[in-house]
């Protein structure tokens, strides 16, 4: 039997990566340091996926699992030893973590003659397998075998599990099974596993698809809603207003890629209308605080806020709606993380230089957001500076 070893077997982990390689009939050993759950997943030797829809719920079992403490490193190298694959599935701050028990790995495959090892991996960061393998070599301690980090874009959406399940191992998904992944960065054959798909060319569109449009809406949308004092997702997607400056962001993300990759812009506007329905998922329960957290990784130059704010400028397009997504994730630093106006400053000069035709209007939001500004209030504003403002 073909066998993946997944670091990570939280919400991605069991939720995404092991239903797929479940389904296909894959042996599963997950690393994770949460050694209750380890302890659970091995005493029931599975577990089971929830698809949940506006059609219900469906529960599908996933078998042939087991599980180890990510403290017991003997156990874990001689797992990647054995195993035929590899996944990663931890949050970006602990993959400097697993590469080290990844090296020991590459080690002990070297030791009992098997080839390289391949690994996706599956975080939300754009350079995640060169972190990984930088971070994995540097670590290296004597013979190893090469490693394949592909990156992958995942676009499936799995909350927080919440206490109240059915079993405490069950984990509530949505239907969307479609998991992108960097083929050439594979040193061996492609795993047969329906719903993974190898993209042979440039992978750079998935991943600008998936941050900028998807991850950068659904950020913004979460802000949006809190504001709101809307605790889910599904709740502000329906708050027409904020479905509305959203739409707009995410659009003009999907214009900037159009131009950048020179691709259809129908089929990714149909993507924006896809995802909004996405988030209307009620089932899913899924929370503004989870997809809004960690307000500093997603304000860096290159992640969904500034990132999708500066490829719509670089397309030469008129980025108003993503300056207000800009603007909400600096309102959230100041609120969130203390930092003054003097620090936002800088880090906008950082990602979009000191004279950045947008900058006033993103000005203007963060310091109107800071006196409290409503949500019809800021749809007058970027409206007004939209309509009136042709030379920005
Ligand atoms: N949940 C979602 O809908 C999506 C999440 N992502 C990304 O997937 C990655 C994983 O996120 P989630 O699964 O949501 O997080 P999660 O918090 O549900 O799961 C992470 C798991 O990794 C474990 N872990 C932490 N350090 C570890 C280590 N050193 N070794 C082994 N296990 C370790 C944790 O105990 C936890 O069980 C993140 O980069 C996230 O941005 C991407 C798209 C969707
Ligand atoms: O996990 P992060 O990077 O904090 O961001 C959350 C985003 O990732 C996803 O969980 C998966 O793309 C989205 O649902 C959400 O937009």
């Amino acid at each position: 039997m073909t066998s993946i070893v997944i670091f990570g077997a939280g919400a991605i982990g069991r939720g995404f990566v092991g239903a797929l390689f479940g389904a296909a009939g894959w042996r599963i050993t997950f690393i994770d340091v949460d050694t209750a759950l380890v302890d659970r997943l091995n005493a029931d030797g599975g577990y089971r996926v929830v698809e949940v829809s506006h059609d219900g719920e469906r529960p599908v079992p996933i078998d042939q699992v087991g599980a180890l403490a990510f403290a017991d490193g003997g156990a874990v190298a001689e797992a990647l030893a054995g195993a035929d694959l590899a996944a990663v599935a931890v949050g970006a701050a602990n993959l400097p973590q697993v590469a080290i028990a990844l090296a020991r790995g590459l080690e002990a495959r070297a030791r009992a003659g098997a080839g390289p090892l391949d690994v996706l991996v599956c975080e939300n960061l754009p350079d995640a397998p060169a972190v990984l393998t930088r971070h994995a070599t540097a670590a290296l301690a004597g013979p190893a075998v090469a490693l394949g980090a592909a990156h992958t874009a995942i676009g499936r959406m799995v909350p927080v599990p919440v206490p109240g399940l059915a079993e405490p191992t069950d984990v509530r998904v949505e239907p969307y099974a479609f998991l992108p992944y960097e083929a050439r960065a594979f040193t061996g054959p492609r795993p047969e596993v329906p719903g993974l798909v190898p993209i042979t060319g440039d992978f750079a569109m998935y991943d600008d698809r998936k941050l900028f449009v998807h991850n950068m809406g659904h950020c913004m949308l979460a802000y949006l809603g809190e504001r709101r004092g809307h605790a889910f997702i599904w709740q502000a997607v329906a708050d027409v207003e904020l479905r509305y400056l959203v739409r707009g962001a995410m659009i003009q993300a999907t214009e900037a890629l159009s131009t950048g990759y020179r691709v259809p812009a129908g089929p990714l506007a149909a993507h924006v209308d896809d995802l909004l329905a996405r988030f209307g998922n009620a089932g899913l329960a899924d929370t503004t605080e989870r997809v809004g957290r960690d307000p500093l990784r997603k304000m860096q130059p290159d992640d969904r806020m500034l990132g999708a704010y500066r490829a719509c400028r670089e397309a030469g397009n008129r980025p108003t709606y993503l300056a207000v997504a800009v603007a909400l994730g600096a309102a959230r630093l100041v609120r969130e993380d203390g930092w003054d106006a003097a620090r936002v400053a800088r880090h906008l000069d950082a990602a979009l230089g000191t004279a950045d035709p947008g900058r006033p209007l993103i000005d203007r939001a963060i310091e109107s957001l800071g006196r409290g500004l409503s949500v019809d209030e800021l749809v007058r504003l970027v409206d007004g500076v939209h309509l009136a403002d042709p030379t920005f």
